[in-house]
C-alpha cells in the first residue's frame, strides 16, 4: 500500500479493495465476492443494496471478521482485519455493533438482561452496567419495556431491543443486515428514524444492508448496488436515484417510484391518457438539485397553457426534490414547445410520451 493510499484508507472508516471470496462446499466452489472495492466514510449512512444471494452477508462477515476472505483488504477504523491477532481482533468487533432482521435477542431474559449481556466483558461493575441499560433503553425509547421478556415485544419493539444491545460498547460503526425487512412499512419508517437519529446524535456510522430501495431512499446518503458478487454503481443516494445507470439500478430505482406506471395506462388505453388535440403527454423528472421552484405554476403561468397533472412521485432527498410529474400540456404548440424548452434549461429530464 503506498502512503496516499494508506491516508485515504484512514479517511474512511471502513476501506475494501478488491475483497475476494469464494465458499468451497462438496458441490465445487461459488465465486460469493469478487474484486469488491467500497469507502465509507466516518457518519455515513451507507446502503449496499443487492438482490438475494448476492453477496451481502457475505460482504457484511468480512466487515465485522466472521468470515476469512481469500483476497484483498478490509480496513476498519485503520486496521486490517484479515491479519488481525484474536485479542485485536475482538477490540474490533466490539466496535462494531450488529443488528440482524430475526433479532437474535435471548428469550429467556428480559429486554434489560438482553442488552446487559453485552456489556459483560466490558469491565464495568453491575451498579454501572445497570445504569448503562437504563441509559440505552432510554435512547431507544423502550425504558417502560425492560422486564419484559422479547416474547411480550412486537417486531419493532424487538428490534429496538437489538439496537439497544448493539450500541451497549459505542461501537463506531453499526451493521445493519436487513433490520426491517421483516417488519411492516410503518414499523420499518419508526427504526429508520431511530437510526437517523442515532447517526444525527451520536455521530455514528451506519451501513445498511438491504434488498430494499425505499430503506435507501429514506435514510441513506450513499448507496452501493451488488450484484452476484460485484459492485456494479456506487455513489450518492440523490444522484443514484436521479440518474441511475446500471440496469439493476434503474430496476430498483423504479421500485420505489410510480411513474411507471403510465407505461401501463398507455397500453391499457385508459380514459386518463386519451388526448385531444393541442395536448402533449409529458413525463418529467427532477433531475437536478438546482430545482427548488414551483414549476408547474411557473411554466402554466409564465407561457399561459395548462397544465393537468395525471400523477407525481416526487421526494425530498438530501432536501433537494427528486422524482417527477406526468401531465397533460394543454394550449398552442408553440407554446408548449417553449413551456418544454424552458423546462430543459432548468434541468428538468423531458419525455415527450405521446402529442
Ligand atoms: N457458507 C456458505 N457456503 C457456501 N455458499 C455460500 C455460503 N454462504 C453464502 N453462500 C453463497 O454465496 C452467495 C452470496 O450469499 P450471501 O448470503 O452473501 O448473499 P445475500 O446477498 O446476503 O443473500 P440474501 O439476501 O438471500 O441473504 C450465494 O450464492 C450463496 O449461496
Amino acid at each position: 500500500m503506498t502512503d496516499k493510499t494508506a491516508a485515504s484508507h484512514q479517511r474512511n472508516l471502513v476501506a475494501i479493495r478488491d475483497l475476494k471470496k469464494t465458499y468451497r462446499t462438496e458441490d465445487g466452489e461459488k465465486v460469493a465476492l469478487h474484486d469488491v472495492n467500497l469507502d465509507i466514510a466516518k457518519c455515513d449512512i451507507y446502503g449496499i443494496i443487492g438482490l438475494s444471494g448476492a453477496g451481502k452477508s457475505t460482504l457484511v462477515r468480512c466487515i465485522n471478521g466472521l468470515e476469512q476472505y481469500d483476497g484483498g483488504s478490509v480496513i476498519v477504523d485503520g486496521r486490517e482485519i484479515a491479519v488481525l491477532p484474536k485479542h485485536d481482533l475482538r477490540t474490533v468487533r466490539r466496535s462494531i455493533g450488529m443488528i440482524f432482521q430475526s433479532f437474535n435477542l435471548m428469550p429467556s431474559r428480559t429486554v434489560a438482561g438482553n442488552v446487559e449481556l453485552a456489556l459483560l466483558d466490558s469491565g464495568l461493575d453491575k451498579n454501572r452496567r445497570k445504569s448503562r441499560v437504563k441509559e440505552l433503553l432510554k435512547l431507544v425509547d423502550l425504558s417502560e419495556k425492560a422486564d419484559n421478556y422479547p416474547n411480550e415485544l412486537s417486531g419493532g419493539q424487538k428490534q429496538r431491543v437489538a439496537i439497544a444491545r448493539a450500541l451497549a460498547n459505542n461501537p463506531s460503526v453499526l451493521l445493519s443486515d436487513e433490520a426491517t425487512s421483516a417488519l411492516d412499512p410503518n414499523t420499518t419508517k419508526s427504526i429508520l428514524k431511530l437510526l437517523k437519529h442515532l447517526h444525527d446524535t451520536l455521530g455514528l456510522t451506519i451501513v445498511i444492508i438491504t434488498h430494499q430501495m425505499s430503506v435507501i431512499k429514506q435514510i441513506c446518503n450513499r448507496v452501493a448496488v451488488i450484484d452476484r458478487g460485484t459492485i456494479v454503481e456506487e455513489g450518492r443516494v440523490f444522484d443514484i436515484f436521479a440518474n441511475p445507470k446500471a440496469p439493476l439500478t434503474q430496476a430498483f430505482v423504479a421500485t420505489t417510484s410510480n411513474l411507471g406506471k403510465i407505461n401501463d395506462l398507455l397500453e391499457d388505453g385508459s380514459d386518463l391518457v386519451n388526448l385531444h388535440s393541442g395536448q402533449v403527454l409529458l413525463r418529467m423528472k427532477y433531475i437536478s438539485k438546482e430545482v427548488s421552484e414551483a414549476l408547474v405554476s411557473h411554466i402554466s403561468r409564465s407561457f399561459d397553457i395548462d397544465v393537468n397533472i395525471i400523477f407525481g412521485d416526487i421526494d425530498i432527498i438530501d432536501d433537494a426534490p427528486l422524482g417527477g410529474l406526468v401531465a397533460i400540456l394543454d394550449g398552442p404548440a408553440d407554446r408548449i414547445e417553449t413551456a418544454i424548452g424552458y423546462l430543459k434549461s432548468r434541468n428538468i429530464g423531458i419525455e415527450v410520451l405521446t402529442q
